[in-house]
């Protein structure tokens, strides 16, 4: 039997509008908004200002509200908005990855501890219906890798920069314009949006928890002209993939990082906006889902969903993490890239590589292709971060 809700909505901006759109569009979903609490009293909005509060505590201590629908860009303030909302029993919709992967294990366990419902399918690809997948569908199977692009915004900017010959900063600019970056955009083009949601795909997936300094992340900032003529003159294309897969039968490769894809791979055909992810498994082999990533319409389609899960009191039952197999992180796994720099005085780059394949350039502003260890690539990255690129062409 479906319940009726009562929502107390958080955050009115981007997917907070595009839910109460969708929300009044659909007629099947038994739920209305009864509060929403905003952050600025003047800012124009679309709809009339009796609905709008200002005081957290509007929804918190409204006992009608069993609903609370947290769509806020302040992980700090969204994480105390739906810990107290779990505590006092109130189910959670959240679209907050960043909140998500910042404090997992609190709200596992306010979930556990207060039996509500606490979803966030809108934190992961958009609106592609992957974490409710990774949940129900794929239960009995045994899963080996998940790739994906999985944020919007840099997948917009490298499309725009590659096809329509944008610059970088024009191209970022209209993804902020569309709705699609984060309030602070280095958190999409540093991989660093794409890395919080990787860290719940790898809890819905293979059970296993992180902190987020514990996966690695490589985002699209540094890339330049030199990385575009490399991939145009070889037919490729770059893409910000993320990776979560088995390596053997104990460990299992986390990553963020850009990488050449083949005009044959299906990474290939994900442009724009759109999201792609790669799931395959032991039973059902390869399959591939596709959708739009970010974006008002798409996300709050998501959240929808989640609101009509609510509804009938479907919660995650994270029985990947209680088979967790007890897999943990691959720290080391050759790798081959292609390598960049552009510090002032020449480093002994090569150093760090196993193996030098192609060597371009001189040896101020040089780029080559070789082999690297895991831990040499997070060593000259971390040591390096703002002088080197690095392109991923396989794991090996
Ligand atoms: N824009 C997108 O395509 C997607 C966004 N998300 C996530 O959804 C959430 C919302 O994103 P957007 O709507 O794009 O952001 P936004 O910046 O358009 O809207 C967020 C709103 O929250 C308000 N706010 C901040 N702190 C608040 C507080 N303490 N109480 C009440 N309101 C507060 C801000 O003033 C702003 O109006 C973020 O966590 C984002 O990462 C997830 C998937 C896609
Ligand atoms: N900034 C994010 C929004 C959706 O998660 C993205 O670009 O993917």
């Amino acid at each position: 039997m479906s319940k009726k809700l009562t929502i107390g909505l958080f955050g009115y901006g981007v997917v907070g509008t595009g839910l109460y759109d969708v929300l009044h569009k659909s007629k099947t979903v038994d739920a209305t908004i009864k509060k929403i609490v905003v952050k600025h009293k003047d800012k124009p909005r679309n709809i009339s200002s009796e609905h709008f509060h200002y005081d957290k505590n509007e929804i918190l201590q409204d006992e009608e509200i069993n609903l609370v629908v947290e769509l806020i860009d302040d992980a700090d303030a969204a994480f105390e908005i739906v810990k107290t909302a779990l505590e006092k029993g109130k189910a959670v919709v959240s679209a907050n990855k960043k909140m998500i992967a910042e404090h997992f294990e609190e709200l596992y366990e306010l979930q556990k501890k207060h039996q509500v419902p606490f979803l966030y399918e809108a934190a992961v690809c958009g609106s592609i219906p992957i974490i409710r997948n990774l949940e129900e569908y794929y239960n009995n199977d045994f899963l080996q890798s998940i790739q994906g692009i999985v944020n919007g915004s840099t997948n917009y900017i490298l499309t725009k920069t590659f096809q329509d010959n944008l610059s970088y900063e024009e191209a970022l600019k209209e993804a902020q314009e569309k709705g699609y970056a984060e309030s602070n955009p280095i958190l999409d083009t540093g991989g660093f949006d794409a890395r919080s949601k990787l860290q719940i795909l790898l809890t819905h997936s293979f059970g296993i928890t992180t902190k987020p300094e514990e996966v690695f992340n490589v985002g699209i900032q540094n890339l330049g002209d030199l990385e575009i003529k490399y991939a145009k003159e070889k037919n490729l294309q770059i893409k910000l993939l993320a990776y979560a897969q088995k390596r053997n039968e104990e460990e299992v490769i986390a990553l963020v990082i850009p990488k050449f894809v083949k005009s044959t791979d299906t990474f290939s055909t994900v442009s724009d906006v759109f999201n792609g992810v790669k799931v395959q498994t032991a039973f059902a082999d390869k399959q591939f889902f596709y959708g739009r990533g970010a974006g008002s319409l798409p996300t709050a389609s998501a959240v929808l969903s989640d609101i009509s899960a609510i509804a009938y009191d479907y919660r995650y039952e994270y029985k990947k993490i209680a088979n967790s197999e007890n897999l943990k992180l691959a720290q080391d796994f050759p790798l081959k890239v292609l390598f960049r720099h552009k510090a002032k005085d020449s480093q002994n780059f090569e150093n760090y590589f196993e193996e030098i394949e192609e060597f371009y350039g001189n040896r101020e502003d040089a780029y080559f292709v070789g082999s690297i260890r895991f831990q040499q690539l997070k060593d000259v990255f971390t040591k390096h971060q703002d002088e080197v690129s690095f392109v991923l062409i396989d794991i090996l």
